[in-house]
């Protein structure tokens, strides 16, 4: 991708991704990490309440319908909810590594405006591996897994231990987080690494 900064490359000593022997199957669909989540849960009213599937390999598509409450411009997606929809695409990609990451860095090309009622289909793929730095890209296309792109991001994302939530969030949903046995079910499914 044109433009995309040094950080973004992958070092000489970064290998190929491996996806974990319990990844879900391929065509599955993943559900929401957390139910608050604003890019994948059911909990947010105005959230994207993205739908990813896992794909072969180090894989993922994912469709998001861009809603009203959505709009920057008037009947046009709002470039930042687009950029959080390629973020949770690619955060998705955790599902396959049964890793847990956050995003470090997020470059996001904007190529054509998206109106509001889309139906954008997205699709993710880890690059490479360095240590706890995980390389990937994803790709937005209007109306169908064949249709013209209209967005495109790369991504660093680093791995975290789950005390990266405990410690940083603020309590109150931690402790309901902690106290949800369907939340903490969903989290150990990133903890165990090949
Ligand atoms: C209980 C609930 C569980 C829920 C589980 C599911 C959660 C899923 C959520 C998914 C939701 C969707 C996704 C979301 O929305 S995730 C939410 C958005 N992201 C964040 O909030 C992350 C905030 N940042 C941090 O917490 C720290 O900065 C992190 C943890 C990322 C690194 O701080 P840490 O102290 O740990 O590590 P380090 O600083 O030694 O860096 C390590 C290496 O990485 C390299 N590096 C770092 N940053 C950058 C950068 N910007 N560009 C280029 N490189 C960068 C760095 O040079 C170094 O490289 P090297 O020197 O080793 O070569």
């Amino acid at each position: 991708m044109s433009g995309t900064s040094s950080t973004l490359r992958p070092p000489s000593d970064a290998v190929a991704p491996v996806r974990h022997p319990d990844a879900p199957a391929p065509g599955e669909l993943l559900g929401a990490h957390y139910e608050h989540c604003f890019g994948c849960g059911g909990g947010q009213v105005h959230g994207l309440r993205l739908a990813a599937r896992a794909g072969e390999g180090v894989r993922i598509t994912a469709e998001f319908t861009v809603q009203t409450a959505h709009q920057g411009a008037p009947g046009l997606a709002h470039g930042g909810v687009l950029a959080s929809a390629l973020d949770e695409t690619l955060g998705s990609l955790n599902w396959l590594l049964r890793t847990i990451a956050v995003t470090g860095r997020l470059e996001t090309d904007f190529v054509r405006p998206v109106p509001v009622d889309t139906v954008l289909h997205l699709e993710a793929e880890v690059t490479a591996v360095a240590g706890r730095k995980i390389y990937s890209t994803a790709t937005g296309r209007i109306g169908g897994p064949d249709g013209p792109v209209a967005v495109r991001a790369d991504a660093l994302f680093i791995e975290v231990k789950v005390d990266h939530f405990v410690d940083n969030g603020r309590q109150e949903e931690i402790q309901a987080a902690m106290n949800d046995p369907d939340q903490i079910r969903r989290a150990r499914a990133f903890e165990v690494n090949p």
